[in-house]
Formats: structure tokens, sequence, C-alpha cells
């Protein structure tokens, strides 16, 4: 039978023109692609436009692209913590911007020259390199989150539009969609696949997936027993907010405590009977798996968790906890016995609507190696022991 879009109960007679809000998650999660590919964008708010490429994909013929779109020269626009390093301060006071600027020397803009700047982690940079810093363009910030968002190094070349851009071949995003994409983004997700997964200590398991319309990649809900009938009859179900670590969950990195916290959940909430184990596709507590990586070589080098994270422009937790709220109503969650040991879980999920009946302590033993980080997260992001 051919396929008849009138038949489908979904698709209404304004299904051809997407809302302005679909439009807003499209244009945001396409640039992120474009800045994840070398190629620049458009960035505008109010009557500014900004052309960007980011400093650690941009290759000669990006730069050469850009150069062809802007008027006046490129400027390199940093987290504050990463420009401090690159371009100290003379006397030492409070950084109180979202975003630095810097003016490299003539000739200077190579993408070998800006990886360095953006990245701790790349090659040092060429001795004698002077970083001037200059006032952040209009609309910096969004740049920076921009980058962000597409799971790059907050580090940005960019400048200001030539006249008469956009280009039909520019991709064009506004700055307010971009800060608004992870809140708007959590509220579109929904339900698109169901399995039953027998899991090892929680035989009577089911896992959901939720996919959001921004094209991101998909977050899971582990369902052990039935949750959603204790949370019907009036109850509140163990739940655990578990962030994705390939590193942790897969491998059984020691580097972490996530394997043991993962198995550790199923197997309390397989006990217990029922449980929900929201499963965030937020890598690396939201930076993703390569500057998590990064996070780990500096980590090496003497910083802590918290401290690395900074080090590459990066806040300590980035963790949008909106995505798990939303999974946890569609599911008919509304209160939770929530498994974790940071005070911070608890408030952000409380703040998106959650109700937590109570806090359960999920600490497990230090392996030997993972004893400085478990401290860290007790002393700097105030983790709970017991
Ligand atoms: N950036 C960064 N992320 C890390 C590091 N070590 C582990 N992670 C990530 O931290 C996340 C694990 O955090 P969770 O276990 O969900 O939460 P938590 O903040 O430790 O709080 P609990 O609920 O008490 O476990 C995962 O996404 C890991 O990939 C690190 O050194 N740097
Ligand atoms: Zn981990």
């Amino acid at each position: 039978m051919p396929l008849s879009i009138a038949s489908d109960p979904h698709i209404g007679p304004d299904a051809a023109v997407p809302d302005a809000a679909a439009l807003a998650l499209r244009a945001v999660h396409r640039a992120a692609a474009e800045l994840r590919r070398g190629t620049p964008v458009l960035l505008r708010g109010g009557d500014q436009a900004l052309v960007l490429a980011a400093a650690e994909t941009v290759g000669a013929p990006g730069l050469a692209e850009l150069a062809s779109l802007v008027r006046g020269t490129p400027v390199l626009l940093l987290a504050p913590v990463r420009a401090a390093a690159v371009a100290p301060l003379p006397i030492l006071r409070p950084v109180q911007e979202d975003a630095v600027a810097l003016r490299l020397p003539p000739g200077l803009l190579d993408p070998a020259l800006l990886r360095s700047l953006a990245d701790p982690t790349a090659d040092r940079l060429p001795e004698g390199t002077r970083a001037e810093r200059v006032p952040a363009p209009p609309l910096a910030a969004a740049a920076l989150a921009l980058a962000k968002l597409g799971r790059l190094l907050p580090a940005v070349i960019a400048a200001p539009a030539r006249e008469g851009l956009p280009r039909p071949d520019l991709l064009s995003v506004e700055s307010a969609d971009v800060l608004a994409y992870p809140a708007e983004a959590a509220t579109t997700l929904r339900r698109v696949a169901e399995a039953a997964v027998p899991l090892e200590g929680a035989p009577d398991a089911r896992i959901l997936a939720f996919r959001a319309a921004d094209g991101g990649i998909e977050h899971l809900a582990i369902l052990i027993g039935k949750p959603e009938e204790v949370a019907a009859r009036g109850g509140a179900p163990l739940a655990r907010l578990h962030s994705e670590c390939f590193t942790g969950d897969l491998l059984g990195s020691l580097r972490c405590d996530c394997g043991p916290q993962l198995r550790g959940a199923i197997r309390r909430m397989g006990e217990a009977g029922d449980g929900v184990l929201i499963y965030l596709a937020q890598e690396g507590r939201g930076i993703g798996l390569v500057n998590k990586l990064r996070a780990y070589r500096l980590q090496d080098g003497g910083l802590d968790t918290l401290d690395a994270n900074r080090a590459l422009g990066w806040g300590a937790d980035e963790r949008n906890f909106m995505v798990a709220a939303t999974m946890l109503r569609q599911i008919g969650i509304e209160r939770v016995r929530l498994l974790t040991n940071n005070p911070e879980k608890l408030a952000s999920l409380a703040a998106c609507g959650i109700g937590i009946e109570g806090r359960e302590a999920h600490a497990f033993a230090p392996n030997g190696v993972n004893d400085g980080y478990l401290e860290t997260k007790a002393r700097r992001f105030g983790h709970l022991l017991a």
C-alpha cells in the first residue's frame, strides 16, 4: 500500500510548516555540526552578526572562508580560565566576563596555533607567542555556548559579518536559540522504543528510549519491576540519575566509581523489586568523552577533576537534569527516593519539579586508583559520604 501522510494521525494539516521552536532546535543542532566539521557559521542577535569557526576543528580552508565573510581581523574567543593561562593579566583581578577576546599578531592565524591556544593538552605554544586582550564582541558568550553544544572546546575564532550576508551556503543561527537550546530540547523528549532486557541481578527489566526533536543522542530509562505502578499507588520509587561514562560503565575504568555505581544501582533495585535508572547521554558530566579524556590528561599532570574541567574552559558540572525530570514525568513518576551522594543532583531535580522523598546513599569503597577522585568529589563538590 502506498505511504499516505494524510492517514497518519500525528501529522496534521500544518505539518509541512515546522513551528518556530522546531526551527530553532534544527538551526542550533545544524550549526553545532558545522562547527564540528570546521565550517564557519553565522551567529545573529539583535542587530549584531558574528561569523565564527571552532578553533579546535577549523583548517586552512575554513579560515580562508571565514576571512572572506567578515570585516576586520578575527579574534579568538576563549573561556576566561583558558584565556588567563595563555594571556595572563598583569594584575590579578576577579574575572567577571563569560568570554575573553584575544587578538593574535598578524600572520599568526594558523590552525595549529589556534588549537594550541584552545587546548591545554595540545602542542605547546611556540615561544614568544603574544596574544593581546581586546574587548569581547557582542554575542561572544553565545558563540562559546554553541561550541560547547557541539562538545567542542569553548574556543572560537570570530569577527563581525561583512555587509550582505547571509550567503546561501552559510548556516545562520540566533544567539537566543543557542542559549535556550538545552531546556528547549529537554521539553521535546518522546518515547521512541521499549523492550524487555533481563539484567543480571534484575531479570524483570525494561529499557525505554527517549529522543528529543533536536537530533541528538537518545537518553534511556531502565525500569526494574513496575516503578510506574509504585508511583500510581502514591509511592516514591527508588531512582538513580546516572550520567553516561564509557570508560567506567563499559570498560571498567578504575579512574572513577561509575561502573560500581551503575551495577550497584541495578542490583539494589532488583532486590527492592522496583526502581528506575535514568541513563543520561551526558558523558563526562556533560563535556563529552573527548573532553573527558583531555581532562584526564590534565589530571595526570596534577589538576583535580574540577580544575581540569575549568582549565579546558568548561564548568565543573555541565549536566542538564531537566532531561531526567521530563523522562520521569513521562513515565508517570513525580516523586522519587534518589540514590546519590551528590547534593547538587537532589537540588537540580527538585528545581525541575520532581519531589524528593529521600536520599539513599550510594557510595562504594575506593579502589586504590580513584581515591583522589572520590576525595575531590567530597571536598569540592560537597558529596556526602554516607
Ligand atoms: N569531566 C569529568 N567527568 C568525569 C570524570 N570522572 C567521571 N566523570 C563523569 O561523571 C559522571 C558520573 O557522575 P554520576 O555518577 O552520575 O554523578 P555524581 O555527580 O558522581 O553523583 P552521584 O549520584 O553521587 O554518583 C559520568 O558522566 C562520568 O563520565 C572526570 O574526571 N572528569
Ligand atoms: Zn566514570
